[in-house]
Order: structure tokens, then C-alpha cells, then sequence
């Protein structure tokens, strides 16, 4: 995005009108950026796109793409749902006092503890994944009260356009159950569960997807069951929940759509098939984790050392690496960047960045153009929201990173950097 960035009179990168450089020498680096008023704009516009399409609907934050507590202290501000998918991204969810009732939980081997935590905090709705949900279930809901809302999730045998390894509504995947047998026999179980609310089906196709075709096939094949259930039974879905997965730029060669785009194809969609098969509207429920947060954030880096391979390529060091984004080594995800400190400068230097940990596939970018590198210097890596801080790891045991907010200009520090007291602090001696 760098021909889009803005500069200040010494040459410095400003993002959400700030200084970077600043930033980076207040709160150190790797540092995670985030402009909060930009996580707002992208929240409203799948809200609002619902509104003005007259559609009862839920878009619940796929926390996964970056769980903190301040985090989910805006998607509860936006009025957005949740969507977990563990007992850690709840606890997060609990602890910033987001309303239970708008929580999904997600899991394709959910434990006894994380069902049972979903029961006791009274969340509004499980997705079913498998048979071994149900079985735990109906063991757990002896001990409970009340009912419990559940969506099916389903894989609907779509080949969404993106990697592999984040390619999820196909039907050779972990997730889900297939469309043809299993998920009758689902239906057919929780129908017996008097304490289980079947509202309807969850699929989610894939991640980082820029056409709407494959979530009008989804709709589609989700619907041809919906109807057989219609016939035999007269079940007719109150929910249909379509997943994530709508795409952002990182780089050029990503044409993502205006957020609503995709709001208004699934609602055009999923009313024709309603109207098709005489079947009321369902409430539309989607789960966006990187349109989100994707495109909001910025991480910054300090310059360390260089290496230069004559004719071959020269490498450029930074503080961090696969640790706080270990995308381009799991999917050769794509990065821009540019020097903060010298925003205004020529780009001469043809150069890849490389992380700091033992591993030669830690590379955060490769073979990118920058002004002539010095140590020191402040790197800023564009679209780092999503995946990023959630996928951060100590190998090497590093600490984890800060990360920032800024909104109004101001900057607060919503997630501590990592000591390394805090790095080992579960190690137990053993002299
Ligand atoms: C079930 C489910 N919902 C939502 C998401 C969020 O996806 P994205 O961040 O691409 O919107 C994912 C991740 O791909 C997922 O597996
Ligand atoms: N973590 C992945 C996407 C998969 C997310 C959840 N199913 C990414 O960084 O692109």
C-alpha cells in the first residue's frame, strides 16, 4: 500500500495520524499497529450492509484472526457476535465482558471442559462438527437445565480459490459433516435431544476468498438439503450461517470486493433459494475474521543486519519473523513494505526480508525494493491484522510482541510485550 501512505514533514510514515517512527520508539519493536477507527469501518459496513438489505442477521468476529481483550472490547461496541473456537478465546470473551448471548463456539474436537464451559456461561449457539459433539452433549445437557441453540456445520464440497492449507469447505476436510449422509444422520440425532435447538446449517468455504461464486454454490447446496428436510419433516431453518473467509488486499495482485458486495450476494442468493423451495427467511449469519482486522494493522520492525549475495540476493534482518507472522512460511502469503524512517526515499535496493530465528524459511518477504537499508532503520510490514499477533509463537523463545491501538490519535497499549520471565514462567526446574 505504499504509494497510498501518508508521510509527515520529516519523511516518517503516518498511520491512523500517527508517526510510526514515534510509535516505534515509544513502545519498541516488533510492535503490532492498529488503527481502531479502520477495524470500525470494516465492522459497519457488514452491519450495515445487512441493514440496508432488510435482513435479519448476526456477523460475528472469527476471533481467531486476533483474540485479545481490548480487541473484543470493540466487537462488542460494533455490536458484532463472537465467533470461539476454544476455551482460551471464550475465557478471552469472558473476560471482556462480551454478552454470552451472542457467542458461537466452533471446534472440530470440542472437549467435555470446553462444552461444559458453554453450557455454564449460557452461550447463544454451538456448531456442531462431528458426532463426538453430539455424543458429549447429550451426556453433558443431563446436568443442565436449560436448552442449547446448535447449527450443523456442513461441508458443502466447494473448491474455494485460495491455498490449500486454508481451504475448508471441501469434502475432504477435518471440519464438518459431509452433506450427502452424515449430516441427516446429525439431524437426525439432535432431533432426539429435547434440550438441543437445531436452528439450522453452518458452513464456512475457505479463507481469503475474492469472488462470491463459490458462497452462491454453498447457498445453493446447503438449500437442496434444507428442502429434503422441509419434505420429510417440515424442519425449517431459522439460521444460516455462511462463514468467513471474504478477502483483503496485501499485495497487488489481491482485488479483494467492498465488504458489502459479498453482504448483498448471500442475501441475494439465499432469498431466491427461500423463495425456490417455499421456505420462510432465515436469519443470514457470517463470520469474518480477516476482513475485519486484516488490513487494520501494521507491524513495525528494527533493521539489524544485511547480507549481500553478489549476483544472487541480499537479506535484510529484522527483530522478529516467523514468530509474529508466520504466514509466508505457512502459505507463502504475500507482504509489502516499506523503510518508515524514509517513507519519502527512492526505492534502489533490491532486497528480502529475513526474520531473526534459526530457520531458513523465516523470511518475511521476498525480494521487494527498499531505499538503501541501515541498521536501525524502522520497517513497516502493510496488513498484518489478521493471523498475525493470534499465530505468534516463542520458538526460539522469543517474546511476543506489543500491540497498540490507535484511535483519536491516541495511542494505548492494549497488549503488554512479552518479558522473558514471562517466556519461561511455566518451567519447572529439575536440579
Ligand atoms: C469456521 C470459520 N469461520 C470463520 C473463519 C474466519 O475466516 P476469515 O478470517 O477468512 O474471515 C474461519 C477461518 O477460516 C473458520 O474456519
Ligand atoms: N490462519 C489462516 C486462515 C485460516 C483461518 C481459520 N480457518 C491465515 O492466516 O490465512
Amino acid at each position: 500500500m505504499s504509494e497510498l501512505t501518508e508521510v509527515n514533514g520529516k519523511g516518517h510514515m503516518v498511520f491512523a495520524e500517527r508517526d510510526v517512527v514515534e510509535l516505534a520508539e515509544t513502545f519498541q519493536t516488533p510492535l503490532f499497529v492498529y488503527n481502531v477507527e479502520k477495524v470500525r469501518k470494516n465492522a459497519r459496513a457488514f452491519v450495515e450492509g445487512f441493514k440496508k438489505a432488510g435482513v435479519k442477521a448476526q456477523v460475528a468476529y472469527a476471533s481467531k484472526a486476533f483474540s485479545s481483550v481490548a480487541m473484543l472490547q470493540v466487537a462488542k461496541q460494533e455490536g458484532l457476535s463472537l465467533d470461539v473456537v476454544s476455551q482460551g478465546e471464550l475465557y478471552t470473551a469472558m473476560k471482556a465482558d462480551f454478552p454470552m448471548e451472542k457467542i458461537h463456539l466452533h471446534g472440530n474436537n470440542k472437549s467435555r471442559e470446553e462444552l461444559k464451559m458453554a453450557l455454564d456461561q449460557h452461550i447463544g449457539c454451538i456448531v456442531v462438527d462431528n458426532f463426538h459433539d453430539i455424543t458429549l452433549l447429550k451426556e453433558l445437557l443431563k446436568d443442565y437445565n436449560g436448552t442449547m441453540d446448535v447449527l450443523i456445520r456442513v461441508t458443502p464440497g466447494i473448491e474455494a480459490h485460495t491455498h490449500d492449507y486454508i481451504l475448508t469447505g471441501n469434502e475432504d476436510s477435518k471440519f464438518g459433516f459431509d452433506l450427502k449422509n452424515q449430516a441427516k444422520q446429525a439431524y437426525d440425532q439432535i432431533q432426539q435431544i429435547d434440550q438441543l435447538h437445531l436452528k439450522g446449517l453452518h458452513c464456512h468455504i475457505g479463507s481469503q476468498i475474492f469472488e462470491t461464486d463459490g458462497f452462491i454454490m454453498a447457498i445453493k447446496r446447503l438449500y437442496e438439503v434444507l428442502a429434503d428436510w422441509y419434505k420429510q419433516d417440515g424442519f425449517e431453518a431459522t439460521v444460516l450461517n455462511l462463514g468467513g473467509g471474504f478477502g483483503i488486499r496485501y499485495t497487488d495482485e489481491d482485488k479483494p470486493l467492498p465488504l458489502d458486495d459479498y453482504v448483498l450476494a448471500l442475501v441475494k442468493e439465499v432469498t431466491e433459494e427461500a423463495d425456490t423451495h417455499g421456505l420462510s427467511l432465515p436469519e443470514i449469519w457470517i463470520e469474518p475474521g480477516r476482513a475485519i482486522v486484516g488490513d487494520t494493522a501494521i507491524t513495525l520492525y528494527e533493521i539489524g543486519s544485511k547480507k549481500e549475495i553478489p549476483n544472487m540476493r541480499n537479506y535484510v534482518s529484522v527483530d522478529g519473523g516467523m514468530t509474529d507472522n508466520i504466514r509466508p512460511a505457512l502459505y507463502q502469503a504475500k507482504y509489502e513494505a516499506i523503510i518508515a524512517n524514509k517513507a519519502r526515499a527512492p526505492k534502489t535496493y533490491p532486497c528480502s526480508i529475513a526474520g531473526k530465528c534459526c530457520e531458513s524459511g523465516d523470511m518475511l518477504i521476498y525480494d521487494t525494493l527498499l531505499p538503501e537499508v541501515t541498521p536501525g532503520d524502522i520497517l513497516a510490514v502493510f496488513s498484518t491484522g489478521a493471523y498475525g499477533y493470534s499465530m505468534a509463537s516463542h520458538y526460539n523463545r522469543f517474546a511476543k510482541p506489543a500491540v497498540v491501538f490507535v484511535e483519536n490519535e491516541e495511542a494505548t497499549l492494549v497488549v503488554k510485550r512479552e518479558t522473558y520471565a514471562d517466556v519461561i514462567q511455566n518451567d519447572l526446574s529439575y536440579e
